[in-house]
């Protein structure tokens, strides 16, 4: 078997914010690689450092120590070729859906023609052809969602990077998000980064799991999901799926404990 090509390698990456209160150490020496077409969740106590994380592996924060390499390439800063998710889906009110689908055309001045038929397909891929015209506030909050995952996948960026993108979602259109992902990376696979609170949403989506946890945060617990894909409907419900969302729970509360020992 060949061994998958590295996408993103991290070396003893370190951050530390200067804050009013002092400087706060968010993450402390992770070192790992992220290869190509794996899907990789982060999870973690609130405050453990997945956010300060993604954001420097996407070029939006500065590094205060090591090195973040993307394809052989050092990321210095932002990039075209990584799609972004966040939990609110921040679209321009005063565009239609097509027209923040085709947003990142427009500011990286890309002809619009070339990406309009690809517009057209990514809104069908998520059910919201009929809706091409409509502004954002006619949307529900699942598919204004959907909205920002077309707009991220425009330009079919091979990296995707989502922080916590269905946290502000009712638990059944969550389980609609996840279930529209996991056929999205069917068709259309790349490697994605994935920060989550949902040990079970983790599992479901991803070939890896990493646990961050510990005051500075690490990386504590890196498991290998071992599922193929496409996952088989009832997966959720069978007992490895649930050994292994066991077994990430017992990390996850021992990090937690750690963090509540330091900060008291
Ligand atoms: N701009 C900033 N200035 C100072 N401290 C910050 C800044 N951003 C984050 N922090 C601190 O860094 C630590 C890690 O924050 P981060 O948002 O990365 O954690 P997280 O694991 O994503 O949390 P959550 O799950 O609650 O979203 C926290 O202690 C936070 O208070």
């Amino acid at each position: 078997m060949t061994a998958k090509a590295k996408h993103l390698d991290l070396w003893q990456v370190s951050k530390t914010y200067q804050s009013a209160q002092g400087p706060v150490e968010a993450v402390s020496d992770v070192t790992m690689s992220i290869e190509e077409g794996d899907f990789v969740s982060i999870l973690g106590p609130s405050g453990c450092g997945k956010s300060t994380l993604m954001m420097m592996l996407a070029g939006l924060e500065s590094i205060t120590d090591g090195v973040v390499v993307e394809r052989g390439r050092q990321v210095t800063g932002p990039r075209e070729d990584v799609g972004l998710i966040f939990q609110d889906a921040t679209l321009l009110p005063w565009l239609s859906v097509l027209d923040n689908v085709l947003f990142p055309v427009k500011i990286l001045k890309k002809p619009r023609n070339e990406y309009l038929r690809r517009a057209h397909d990514l809104l069908a891929m998520v059910g919201l052809s009929k809706f091409e015209n409509h502004r954002p506030s006619q949307l529900s909050g699942g598919m204004r969602q959907r909205v920002s995952i077309c707009r991220a996948l425009i330009l079919d960026p091979p990296l995707l990077m989502m922080d916590e993108p269905f946290s502000a979602l009712d638990a059944i259109t969550r389980d609609e998000m996840n279930l529209a992902l996991l056929d999205i990376w069917q068709k259309n696979p790349k490697t994605g980064v994935f920060i989550t609170h949902s040990i079970r949403e983790a599992v479901l989506l991803s070939d890896r799991v990493l646990v961050m946890g510990g005051r500075p945060s690490k990386v504590v617990c890196d498991i290998k999901i071992p599922f193929g894909r496409p996952r088989p409907d009832d997966i959720a419900e069978s007992p490895e799926f649930n050994k292994l969302c066991g077994e990430l729970k017992q990390y996850i509360q021992s990090g937690h404990k750690h963090m509540e020992e330091v900060s008291t």
